[in-house]
């Protein structure tokens, strides 16, 4: 990754076992209930076939801080901002210097969209938001021949069946986006502090090795504090896409017919198995977690220089 700096008091950001850290380049208050995004005085470059995502800090879940937004495009060369969103009851004061998010590179697929008049059928089929109930497991049948199924949709391609005339076909804001914006195919209203579904019209077929995020869009979240949730849209899944919206402002949101209200990105995953194990590789970090290495902007060193991490076993890999 390459970084530019915009600010004097931008700092580079910081090699992390997943990524990298932001830090603040200005202070900046986020007020209880609200949002605000804080300048990291930086712009970068991402490698191709990748987006950066901007994820919070657990050390800041405790205090019920989000971040909001979080796609940066391999084409976008703007200042990164880090948005935040305020949950908790007390102000969020942050300090130039301070560490504010990571920035993880996520790999995903570029493929492009076709439209197509039928899907292929799937096990998994139109079941969706909640179709397998609450319990532990999925039905035995489903859960044991879905992991099975062999992908039906090769190819480099995203099939997708309009099932209203009002919905609109995904598009990339522009060729190198991350993502492709989801549009309303019907008129909705996500209450202030409240949820809904906003529904798209639209079904898909995904290349292998993918699945596809319903991820936020950065204009919405800036501006009326709106995020998605859910957002994991299975390979087989053959059901109509929602896009699940938070609205954390304070003010109703009317979605109209057309609206882009979320955008869709294809991640590339790693579809190995999972098995128990007695114990597991020793690391540096250890247990610790949830800020255990405090908030200064430098972590207390370590007794012992990190040692090269064994490999994980590839099983299924
Ligand atoms: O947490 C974030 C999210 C986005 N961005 C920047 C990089 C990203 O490439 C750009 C646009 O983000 P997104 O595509 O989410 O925004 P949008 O609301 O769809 O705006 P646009 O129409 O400008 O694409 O804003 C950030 O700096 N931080």
């Amino acid at each position: 990754m390459q970084a530019k700096f915009l600010a004097d008091a931008a700092k580079l950001p910081k090699r992390t076992p997943a990524g990298f850290s932001l830090f603040a380049s200005l202070p900046t208050s986020i007020p209880a209930g609200g949002k605000g995004v804080v300048k990291t005085g930086l712009a970068i470059a991402i490698p191709e076939e990748t987006y950066a995502r901007v994820a919070p800090l657990s050390r800041w879940a405790e205090r019920m801080i989000q971040t909001g937004a979080g796609v940066v495009d391999y084409d976008y060369r703007g200042e990164v901002g880090v948005v935040l969103f305020n949950h908790g009851p007390e102000e969020l004061s942050v300090t130039a210097g301070d560490e504010v998010a990571y920035l993880i590179l996520e790999k995903i697929s570029m493929a492009g969209c076709r439209e197509v008049e039928s899907l292929d059928e799937t096990l998994r089929g139109t079941g969706g938001f909640g179709s397998t109930g609450i319990s532990g497991e999925a039905p035995a049948k489903r859960q044991r021949s879905e992991a099975q199924e062999l992908p039906l949709q090769r190819g480099e391609e995203m099939l997708v069946k309009r099932s209203t005339s009002t919905a609109v076909l995904p598009v990339r804001g522009s060729a190198a986006a991350a993502g492709f914006d989801l549009a309303a195919a019907e008129a909705t209203v996500i209450p202030a502090g409240g949820k809904g579904i906003v529904k798209t019209g639209l079904s898909i077929a995904i290349p292998e090795g993918t699945y596809a995020r319903v991820a936020p869009r950065s204009g919405l979240a800036v501006k009326k504090m709106i995020h998605t949730g859910a957002g994991v849209v299975h390979h087989a899944h053959r059901g109509e896409v929602g896009v699940v919206l938070f609205n954390h402002g304070a003010e109703d949101f009317a979605v109209s017919v057309g609206d882009r209200v979320a955008q869709l990105i294809l991640q590339q995953i790693s579809l190995v198995d999972c098995q128990e194990v007695a114990s597991l590789d020793e690391t540096l970090r250890g247990a610790g977690g949830f800020g255990s290495t405090g908030v200064a902007t430098t972590a207390v060193p370590k007794q012992e220089p990190e040692a090269p991490q064994p490999p994980v076993g590839r099983a299924g890999a």
